[in-house]
């Protein structure tokens, strides 16, 4: 394998978890998911990190851990659906990794993330939330090494998508 980690990037519901667990298990390498990582290092969850930090404090502690995490090799790394925004994460994961977008549809996104309260950013009228947030980051992952849209095709389908496109 010629590439030191497999990035997932992507907006929220679009399966970066999901997909990154399969595509790590298949590979037999590391999985780690970025929210999780700071979630964990900081010892609370993100909801209340956007609450009582602000969402400035939570982007430091992002930058940060994509950084930390991009050291290591052989990791199939998922990222928070707001990575992208931030040039020096870019800059980072185009060197550190092979960078995979997964896009899906508005609804199909909506459908995905309505059920659970773990999202600061699409909390009250989610599907608003989902639209407006969509249209301002239309263009944030067009830097990846590969475009899945992952609306219809099952998480299985998509690893052995990028597993294709790396081999
Ligand atoms: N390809 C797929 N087909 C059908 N359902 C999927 C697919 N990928 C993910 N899902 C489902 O969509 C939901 C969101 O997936 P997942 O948590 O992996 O997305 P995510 O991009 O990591 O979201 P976030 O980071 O915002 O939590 C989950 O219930 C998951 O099982
Ligand atoms: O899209 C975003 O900006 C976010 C996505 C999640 O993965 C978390 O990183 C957080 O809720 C922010
Ligand atoms: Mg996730």
């Amino acid at each position: 394998m010629k590439h030191k980690n497999i990035i997932i990037v992507g907006f929220m519901g679009t399966g970066k978890t999901a997909v990154g667990k399969a595509m790590a298990e298949r590979l037999g390498w590391r999985f780690v998911d970025t929210d999780h990582y700071i979630e964990s290092k900081q010892g609370t969850t993100i909801s209340d990190m956007f609450r009582d930090l602000g969402e400035p404090a939570f982007r430091n502690m992002e930058g940060e851990a994509i950084a930390a995490v991009l050291e290591g090799s052989r990791q199939v790394v998922a990222t928070g659906g707001g990575a992208v925004l931030a040039e020096h994460n870019r800059v980072c994961m185009q060197q550190e990794g092979y960078v995979v977008a997964l896009k899906a549809a508005p609804e199909v996104i909506i459908n995905r993330v309505k059920q659970d309260e773990k999202r600061p950013l699409v909390q009250g009228d989610v599907k608003e939330r989902v639209y407006s947030l969509l249209e301002a980051r239309k263009h944030a992952y067009d830097f990846a090494d590969l475009i899945i849209d992952s609306s219809t095709a099952s998480v299985e389908e998509i690893v052995e998508q990028v597993i294709d496109a790396i081999q």
